[in-house]
């Protein structure tokens, strides 16, 4: 494997991550003593599922099942908010767009607009690390900082700081209605000032019809919000992979299972493809990495991004998933920091991110590209 410290060190960009799928073990298995104690749940029973390795499908979903059980109140939503961000900082990612699905509990008096505050106020609690997570335009900058070139800023005082641009991406899970659907879109768009950038498709594969979600996607769209949809994770699909082609989302997520014609339609679009190498096998969607499809779209310089869906459920860490390809598929350093330099002109932030997100990468070539 290519030096993982390597891969540790690169400024990276992660495009594909979601906050329930991305909590730390401890923290969940704290959460799930906490609850054990006040005998919401069985300690013992969630330990194991937690613990396990290599799960299923159908035991992934059920897992997140769980996971929405320990985590689906405000300040837990904050508490995990803050931490994911401050774990990809801590590996260099130097821009993220993380996604969630907003939630519901009148029991706890949540809407999805107040589950979204809880995520904010995540973003805002981080002092570790520089968060930059509004639009430009639409909030002061700090003016004691300046960016020198390589995701890490320097402050007025002369300390300097690590720094990473979040996104938010809203979720519709494949469970919601089209009514629900919508509700999600006109949040987002509500909340575009703070963050919010797009519509992601997501939930298990095997529920739910794309003609539910269209709806409120085709609106999303037309208001100007970037959609990307889970597509082709599961196999015989082709007729909703061809309406999700024919719908031009601004990337998708996944791509296994995309065949003939289907494959020369996606190639043909250039629709950027997130690619979660470890979350593919560990569903099994291909028996081993030397059947994954990454290799068929790099060769073809197709667009695309490696990514890792969930890093808690999975056991992985975005540099892991580089150092990954790099053994799977014979990646140089040189390739390697191509591939994520080039996932910033597929980013869904404004083009002042852009700008700043070349500037970080043309800085850092001269030390990753040798
Ligand atoms: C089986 C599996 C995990 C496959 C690959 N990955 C995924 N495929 C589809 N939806 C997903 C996947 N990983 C996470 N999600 C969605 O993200 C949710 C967790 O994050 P959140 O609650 O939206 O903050 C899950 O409940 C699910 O709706
Ligand atoms: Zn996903």
């Amino acid at each position: 494997m290519e030096s993982l410290d390597w891969c540790l060190n690169q400024p990276k960009i992660e495009l594909h991550a979601h906050l329930n799928g991305s909590v730390r073990d401890s923290t969940l298995l704290e959460l799930a003593r906490a609850l054990g104690e006040r005998g919401v749940i069985d300690f013992n029973d969630v330990e194991s599922v937690i613990s396990k390795d290599d799960r299923s499908l159908v035991e992934c979903f059920r897992l997140f099942d769980l996971i929405h059980v320990l985590t689906t109140d405000h300040a837990t939503v904050t508490r995990i908010t803050k931490e994911v961000i401050e774990d990809f900082a801590s590996e260099n990612i130097v821009y993220v767009e993380l996604r969630t699905t907003p939630k519901k509990n009148a029991v706890i008096g949540m809407t999805k607009r107040s589950y979204m505050e809880a995520v904010i106020n995540g973003l805002k609690s981080i002092d570790s690390v520089d968060v930059d997570y509004i639009p430009s335009g639409m909030a002061q900058q700090n003016s004691s900082t300046t960016l020198t070139g390589d995701g890490i800023i320097g402050m007025s005082n002369g300390s300097v700081r690590k720094k990473i641009y979040v996104r938010l991406l809203l979720s519709i899970d494949r469970r919601e209605t089209t009514a629900a659907a919508m509700e999600t879109v006109k949040l987002a768009l509500e909340m575009r000032d703070v963050g919010v950038v797009g519509i992601d498709l997501s939930g298990n594969p095997v529920i739910g019809e794309w003609a539910t979600f269209l709806p409120a996607l085709k609106f999303a769209k037309e208001q100007g919000l970037a959609v990307t949809l889970h597509c082709g994770e599961v196999p015989d699909r082709k007729e909703e992979i061809s309406a999700m082609l024919n719908f031009l989302p601004q990337r998708i997520g996944h791509a296994c299972f995309i065949k003939g014609e289907e494959r020369i339609k996606l190639k043909s679009s250039k629709i950027p493809v997130e690619i979660c190498l470890t979350s593919n096998i560990r569903t099994e969607r291909f028996p081993s990495l030397e059947y994954h499809h990454f290799i068929d779209l790099y060769k073809s310089k197709h667009p695309m991004v490696l990514c890792t869906d969930d890093t808690g459920v999975f056991s992985t860490t975005l540099s892991r998933e580089y150092s990954l390809a790099a053994s799977a598929f014979g990646l140089g350093r040189k390739e390697m920091f191509e591939l994520t330099r080039s996932a910033t002109e597929f980013v869904f932030a404004d083009d002042g991110v852009k700008i700043s997100l070349r500037e970080i990468f043309d800085a850092a070539a001269k030390n990753f590209m040798l």
